[in-house]
């Protein structure tokens, strides 16, 4: 071990420090298994109940303050999540995010002091153009996080990949992801172009931001 993190009593984690080096070189990071496939199915079934109150309305385009729905731009309905009123299952979810920000927070001086969290589901038919994650009033989104919550055995002929718009030697390369369940995917919000392929099977997943304020 590092005699530094030794010295402040630092426990290094291999799995946070690939993410950190992924995001480092790459901008972004996928982290199979980030979450077990009990993790996936308690987040699932929440989502799933959650869906058939009826809390989900349709996604809107930019921030709270400018609301637009556009469904020639996205056709995913979402539920945002309110850390301060999680249920125990919400819970296990913020355990991981809160463990992973502290460590961000300790190691990269990433200053997050901040996060929003939504469930996302995608009927089938439904996709979200190329996008960036930051809105122009407000630039505070550093990392896009989202963690898919799909059924086992979720197939690439599903579709609703994730696609990455990246910069190689100057070239434009597309990096294609595909919602597998437990997959956890992180990028640069202020860099990254993106977005969701037309869904063929409805879509579950979890999408936040880690924010500087
Ligand atoms: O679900 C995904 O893979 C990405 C979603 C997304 O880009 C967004 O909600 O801004
Ligand atoms: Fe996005």
């Amino acid at each position: 071990m590092n005699p530094l993190f030794e010295a402040i009593n630092f426990v290094e984690n291999a799995l946070y420090e690939q993410i950190i080096s992924d995001i480092g070189n790459q901008q972004y990071s996928i982290i199979d298994n980030f979450f077990t496939s009990e993790e996936v199915h308690i987040l699932r079934q929440t989502l799933i109940e959650k869906h058939e109150e009826d809390a989900f309305k349709k996604a809107a385009i930019g921030n709270r303050v400018n609301e637009t729905i556009v469904k020639s731009i996205r056709g995913d309905v979402i539920l945002w999540i309110d850390e301060r009123n999680a249920d125990a299952k919400e819970c296990l979810f913020f355990d991981k995010i809160n463990d992973l920000v502290a460590y961000l927070n300790r190691t990269c001086f990433l200053g997050i002091l901040n996060k929003e969290f939504h469930y996302a589901l995608y009927p089938k038919g439904t996709f979200y153009k190329r996008h960036i994650d930051t809105f122009q009033n407000d630039d505070r989104r550093k990392l896009s996080f989202v963690c898919y919550l799909n059924e086992d055995g979720w197939l690439p002929e599903n579709g609703g990949e994730l696609v990455l718009y990246l910069t190689e030697k100057e070239k434009e390369v597309e990096k294609t992801i595909y919602p597998f369940p437990g997959r956890v995917v992180i990028f640069e919000s202020q860099i990254i172009e993106h977005e969701v392929k037309p869904v063929n099977k409805e879509r579950l997943s979890i999408t936040g931001w880690l924010k500087t304020r």
